[in-house]
This record gives C-alpha cells, structure tokens and sequence, in this order.
C-alpha cells in the first residue's frame, strides 16, 4: 500500500474492487460450505480495510451475521528486519481471542514475494493453532520468492519487477479507491521489495 501518484495506470476503480470483493466473498462461502467458525484477519495496512468490506460482503452473501474480522501484525516477523526501516508495530486482534478449531482467512492487498505472507503465518503460529489457513489478496502481481499461493485473487495482474502496484483504499486516506502500476522509482535487485 501506498498513495497513489499521479504517474501510475489505473487498472482497478472502485466498482471493480467492490466487484471483485464480492465475488472474494461467494469464493469464501463455498469452499468453507458457509462461514462457521471462520475467522477474517486483515494485515496492515492494505489488508485491513479490505478485511473488513470482505466480513460485509459475507454478510451479504449469506443473509447471516458478520464473520469476526481482527488484524495480524507481521512487522516483528518479517525476515528482512534488518535490511529496511521497521515500521511501527500495529496492533494484533484476534476477536475471540483462540484460533483452535477456527479457519482464519489472511486478508492483504497485494501478493508478491510472499515474504509477508510468510511472516503472517509464523505471526499467526505464535497465538495458535488454528484448524486451517486461507489467504485472500485484491492483486496477485506475480514474482513469489517462496512457495505460497493465495487462495482468493481479485485480480491477476502480470508485472515487471521493476514496477510498483499501489493500492489505493479511502479508508487509508485516499480520495477514491484504486489499483494502479507505477514505474518503481528503486533499481530492479534480487530482493524483490
Ligand atoms: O509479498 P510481499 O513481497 O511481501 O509484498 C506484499 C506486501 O507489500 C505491501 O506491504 P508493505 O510492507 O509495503 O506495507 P503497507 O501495506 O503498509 O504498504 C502489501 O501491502 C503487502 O502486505
Ligand atoms: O508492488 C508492490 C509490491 C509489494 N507491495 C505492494 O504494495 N506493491
């Protein structure tokens, strides 16, 4: 996440991502036969908001309750420490506090490397054992440098590596939602954030 510039292309809007989401949702519902014991947990910053229109999209699909959304903060397991500037820890929630016997569906905005991702469930482990782990992300931009996949994608979208995908979310501040492709402003290293 970031905010978005002027030099980027747009390649989603706000109806394609409230589309997009929604059909995240139906995804949700049907692999999981329904939302029991299903538990969202969005990463920040991007991952967090989006957690959040995904649990009212769920409700909306099923007619039923919202699913329980928390946020998981990564930052202290992250494998990178100590070659970029650590953020500042955001808060971990996990509403119900016990992962046990719970699906917990990760929610980011984009996946790439999947060093965050990585970090997420090593975040997650510490709590918990939850009985299963899905991953949903808006943009799957390609490049992994680990073996995960996302189980949910809003949007396959092939880049260079030399390129930056921003997404843009109003509750982070952005005027209007987007997905944009910037020409990456740092030169193409093996490290790949
Ligand atoms: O698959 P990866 O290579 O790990 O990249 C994906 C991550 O990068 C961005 O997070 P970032 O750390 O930039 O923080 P942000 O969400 O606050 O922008 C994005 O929100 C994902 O969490
Ligand atoms: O292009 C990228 C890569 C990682 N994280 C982002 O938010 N965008």
């Amino acid at each position: 996440m970031a905010n978005a510039q002027s030099t980027g292309k747009q390649i989603l809007g706000e109806p394609e991502i409230a589309r997009s989401l929604v059909r995240i949702a139906h995804e949700i519902v049907e692999r999981n036969r329904g939302v029991e014991d299903l538990l969202l947990l969005g990463i920040p910053s991007g991952g967090v908001p989006l957690a959040q229109r995904l649990a009212k999209a769920l409700a909306f699909a099923t007619g039923g309750p919202e699913v329980p959304v928390g946020t998981l903060d990564i930052t202290m397991y992250r494998d990178d420490l100590g070659r970029h500037p650590i953020r500042v820890p955001q808060p971990t929630v996990i509403p119900g506090e016990v992962l046990e016997g719970r699906t917990v569906v990760l929610v980011d905005d984009v996946l790439y490397s999947g060093r965050t991702i990585r970090a997420a469930l090593d975040a997650l482990g510490s709590i918990g054992r939850a009985e299963a782990v899905q991953l949903a992300v808006l943009v799957d931009r390609g490049h992994r440098q680990l073996p995960i996949r996302a189980d949910y994608v809003g949007k396959n979208l092939p880049t260079s590596r030399k390129e930056k995908v921003v997404v843009s979310l109003t509750e982070l501040g952005a005027a209007a939602d987007s997905v944009a492709i910037h020409p990456s402003t740092e030169p193409a290293t093996e490290d790949a954030r």
